[in-house]
Order: C-alpha cells, then structure tokens, then sequence
C-alpha cells in the first residue's frame, strides 16, 4: 500500500481532492436498482449516439428513467433516451443504457463515467460500449464499424481522468495495465458474427479518441488526430471504458463510422448531427444482430462465473 491507496477518513484535505469519488452515491443508485428490479445482469451495453434502438432488443424490461435513479445525470445529448433497462437479451439477463453522458453536457469526467460504477455494483462483469464517431482513417467508409482495439486518452494527458482523486478499492485498484483494455476475444467474435452476416468488409479494427465537443472538430485538429494514429473520433467511451477495466470488467467496445473527417477546406459540407443519426438508423438493424450475438456470447461465458 502506498500514499495514494489510503481511504481514510473525510479530512478536508481528501474532500478537496475529489468530492465525487465517494463510494456512497454510487451505492445508493445501485441499491435503488436491485431493490426495483428481480434482474440480476452480468452483461451490460451502453448505447452510443443514434443506438438507443438497441433497446428494443430488451425483453419484458424493466424501465428506469434516469430522473427517478438517486444520484444519476439525465441525458441531455441529441438520440440519447436517459433511461436505463434491465430485462432479457438474447436469453440473457442485462442492463442497457439508453443514454450516456459527455463533457459537453457539462458533467464532470466523473459523472459521465459515474453510472459504469453503478454497474460494477450491481454485478456487471461483462461491457459493450457503443459509439458514434467520425472516421479519421481514409480506407474507413460511412457505415463501417470499428472495434476498438486501443485508445488515446487525450483528456487524460492533461490530468482529467475518471479515475484521479482518492481510491477506494471497492472499485477496483489505483494502478493498473491498460494494454490488454479492450478484450481481444471479443474483437475475434465480433468479426466472426460480422463475417457469417456478409458484413466482413464493414468490419475494422483501430484507434478511438474523445475530444470534449460540442462542436465538431476543425481540418487542423483532425489532421492533427491523424498524425497521432487515431483511427476514429468520437466524444465518449475513454471514460467509461478506463473505469470498466478498473471495475475488472471484460470489455467489448466498437465505433459506427457515422461520417468522414473532412479535412479538405474545399469541400463545402461539413459533419452533422443529422448524418450521424442518419447512419446510425441506416444500420440499426445489422448492429442489433451483431450486438444480440455478443451479447448472448458474453452470458454464455458470465453464466460460469
Ligand atoms: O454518445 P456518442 O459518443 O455515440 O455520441 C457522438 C458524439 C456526440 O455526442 C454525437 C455527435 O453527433 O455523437
Ligand atoms: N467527431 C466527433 N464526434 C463524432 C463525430 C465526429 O466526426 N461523429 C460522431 N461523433
């Protein structure tokens, strides 16, 4: 044990440090849950921008707007529902975020990856993360879908992480590897369910970054995130997925490819939420099926734990 894993006491030295990263709040929302719910999932998804349709794949759910839950944001982002569901996927028990939550809303880091505690809490050993985001890689096409195999913590380099301030080990350690983040099984079966579907060309691997938005990134920052060997950029996951593996969770996260970077200032149009939500809808029913088979693959492997 060193200096940065002590827990003690609420000295007005540790609340300064950080006043979210009370064990508390987040214990309270997820005994709201239990105590409403018979569900007990292993497997949780979080529906990016677009993706909340990922929904309707839950069976008799329970419905938790996120107003009602103790301590939780509300999603103010375009397409994102704020509701959570617990019910049957696939034949498997989850939990389903409707709705996350980003910077730009005006939620600390913290907050926006406050509800992955929630799940740790709950019994989440397994976690899909979906995202909308621009395609920075030139061999990317509108519709593709990334799995992220890496990502840069741009926020993280200046010191704001989800994961800064006081530990408390009950979410997991201080320290820990990150090179093993997203699991390498899950990228293998998602490809598989991508290929037996015909959609083995629509199926990437690379690198995510988030940047704070709202608005869309300039041509020179995304040139810049391309020189950085950035793949895809969105305005989420890094959080939630950097809490997830601290929370030990399995971790399965993948990218839409929603629109192009567009770092010709000749070219007139520009990124939108319009074309972002019109990908997303364009390719709902195929991720519905990708997602349904991952999912069940998780339960079949959480089952055991
Ligand atoms: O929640 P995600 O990361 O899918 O949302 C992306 C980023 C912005 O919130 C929005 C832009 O349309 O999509
Ligand atoms: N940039 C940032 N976030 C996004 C984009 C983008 O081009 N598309 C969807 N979310």
């Amino acid at each position: 044990m060193n200096g940065l894993e002590r827990t003690d006491g609420d000295s007005p030295v540790n609340e300064m440090r950080n006043q979210s990263m009370h064990f508390e709040p987040v214990n309270e929302s997820a005994q709201y849950l239990l105590q409403r719910t018979k569900y007990r999932p292993k497997v949780a998804v979080i529906c990016g921008s677009g993706l909340a349709t990922l929904g309707t794949l839950v069976e008799k759910p329970d419905v938790f707007p996120y107003e009602d839950i103790p301590n939780f944001p509300v999603s103010t982002a375009p397409g994102h529902k704020s509701r959570l569901l617990f019910g049957i996927l696939n034949g498997v028990q989850v939990m389903l975020m409707q709705g996350r939550f980003h910077l730009y809303e005006g939620y600390s880091i913290y907050m926006c990856a406050m509800p992955v505690r929630v799940m740790h809490l709950v019994g989440i050993k397994s976690l899909i993360v979906s995202n909308a985001a621009g395609g920075l890689n030139s061999k990317f096409k509108v519709g593709d879908v990334m799995m992220l195999q890496d990502h840069v913590n741009l926020q993280g380099f200046v010191g704001i992480n989800p994961l800064a301030g006081r530990t408390d080990t009950r979410f997991g350690p201080h320290f820990f590897a990150t090179n093993h983040a997203y699991d390498r099984k899950w990228r293998a079966k998602c490809r598989q369910i991508m290929e037996d579907l015909g959609l083995g060309d629509h199926c990437r691997e690379g690198v995510y970054s988030m940047v704070g938005g709202p608005n869309f990134e300039t041509p020179a920052e995304l040139r810049l995130l391309r020189m950085l060997g950035i793949d895809a950029i969105g305005m989420s996951t890094v959080h939630e997925a950097l809490t997830a593996v601290q929370c030990g969770m399995s971790l399965f996260a993948f990218s839409l490819i929603t629109n192009a970077c567009i770092t010709d200032y000749e070219v007139d149009q520009g990124a939108s939420v319009a074309e972002v939500m019109e990908t997303a809808h364009n390719r709902e029913e195929d991720l519905k099926i990708i997602v349904g088979r991952l999912v069940a693959a998780m339960g079949s492997e959480t089952q055991a734990l």
